[in-house]
């Protein structure tokens, strides 16, 4: 390994000793009582409140999509007790809760003693699949209780590698199939929008989607470009609703639909395009090859491969990529986010050239990498 130069270690030993100050709690009393340091010493102050109370805000937000206030103030403010009506709250408790919700942005005090929508209950409203993702989040925290075991968790023994029961070899029920496939519909939406904008469909023919649930990516890009006709591969179960979802869309003549598993079976041919949309990260690295050489063997030389799912920032950890989707992975027992050096590296290791990560427009939602089989 390369030693650190001098500019690195002085670096390091400048960062060592602004840390050292940070810590000192005399520190601390004095940079927020000095004018031109306390609009610093509150921002990091906030920035560590947000982290403490994190879970108590995420539950202001699940209390109210459950209750559905943010629909119901759609069409205007109301008053604490109208908005308590149906629910098991009364008018005291419902004032409370709205205050909660005005501080987080997700309401806003009107005057007259109402409560109307603010920015972040208007945004979800509008962003599809975000109520579906709160909605699930009490099994995930059942598992984060006791986050320190969650690493250690042994395979399949949480509640969201449960409800999320595909993942490995051991396939999957139709039930299991209906609920899980929902959910991964409902956030398609978003994930789907990102990822056609940063990478149109414009020159393909036809779009294998890999892994590809009930169709939802498959259906935007159909739509989204006239002329490409497509291909979803999934486990048999899924496929058999994809089936029935591409029927409902008006989009079965442009669509074939195969069933079997992207670790034992070959990939159907016919694609100038794979996609694999949010596919590997519920899987461990040597399963990742597995799935790589499955989709080089279909495409013809020249062929494109489209990733897209979110990934770890690396050297530059993002909240999304790393935060919550390195703690999902976790309680699913299998898989991991990775950063876009690492995908590339192992698009490489599989035989793919040209391997490169797209801009994104909105990377907490999804990040697209672009690789080719080479053309000879
Ligand atoms: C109009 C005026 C006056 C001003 C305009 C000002 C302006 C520009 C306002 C912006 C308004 C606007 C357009 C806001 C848009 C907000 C959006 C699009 C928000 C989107 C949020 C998306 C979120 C929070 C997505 C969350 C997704 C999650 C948590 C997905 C989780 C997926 C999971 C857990 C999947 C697991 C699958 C498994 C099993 C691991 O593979
Ligand atoms: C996280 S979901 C993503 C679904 C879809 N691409 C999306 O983004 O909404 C992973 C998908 O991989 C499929 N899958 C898991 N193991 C599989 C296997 N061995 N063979 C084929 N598909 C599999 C699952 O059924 C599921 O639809």
């Amino acid at each position: 390994m390369r030693q650190p130069g001098v500019l690195s270690r002085l670096a390091d030993r400048l960062r060592r000793w602004r840390d050292g100050l940070i810590a000192d709690p005399g520190f601390q009393a004095r940079a927020t009582a000095f004018p031109l340091t306390r609009g610093i010493a509150n921002r990091q102050g906030a920035a560590l409140y947000d982290l403490v109370a994190g879970f108590v805000y995420s539950q202001v937000l699940l209390a109210c999509v459950e209750l559905d206030l943010f629909r119901r103030l759609r069409a205007g403010p109301l008053d604490a007790q109208t908005l308590a009506r149906g629910t098991p709250l009364d008018a005291e408790r419902m004032a409370r809760l709205a205050q909660a919700a005005a501080a987080l942005d997700l309401m806003r005090v009107r005057p007259g003693g109402r409560y109307g929508l603010g920015p972040l209950g208007a945004a979800l409203l509008g962003a599809p699949g975000v109520e579906e993702m709160v909605r699930h989040h009490p099994m995930f925290y059942r598992d984060l209780a006791d986050p320190l075991a969650l690493f250690t968790a042994p395979r399949d023994s949480t509640e969201i590698a449960r409800f999320w029961s595909y993942v490995g070899e051991r396939g999957v029920g139709h039930e299991d199939a209906a609920a899980y496939s929902r959910l991964m519909a409902a956030s398609q939406a978003m994930v789907a929008a990102e990822t056609l904008a940063v990478h149109p469909m414009r020159d393909v023919s036809v779009l294998m989607d890999v892994g590809g649930g009930e169709g939802a990516f498959l259906s935007a890009a159909l739509r989204a470009t006239p002329g490409l006709r497509g291909i979803v591969f999934d486990l048999p179960p899924v496929v058999a609703r994809a089936r029935a979802a591409m029927d409902l869309a008006g989009l079965s003549d442009r669509t074939r639909v195969a069933g079997g598993s992207f670790l034992e079976d070959p990939l159907p041919d016919g694609a100038d395009a794979v996609s694999l949309v949010r596919v590997l990260y519920d899987h461990d690295t040597p399963s990742v090859r597995r799935i790589l050489a499955a989709c080089l063997a279909a495409l013809p030389p020249g062929g494109r491969l489209i990733l897209s799912e979110p990934m770890s920032g690396g050297d530059h950890p993002t909240r999304a990529g790393d935060a919550y989707f390195g703690l999902y992975t976790a309680a699913m027992t299998s898989g991991q986010p990775r950063s876009a050096e690492t995908h590339i590296a192992l698009l490489r290791e599989a035989g793919f050239s040209e391997a490169r990560l797209l801009s994104a427009r909105q990377p907490f939602i999804t990040r697209v990498i672009v690789a080719r089989r080479p053309a000879r």
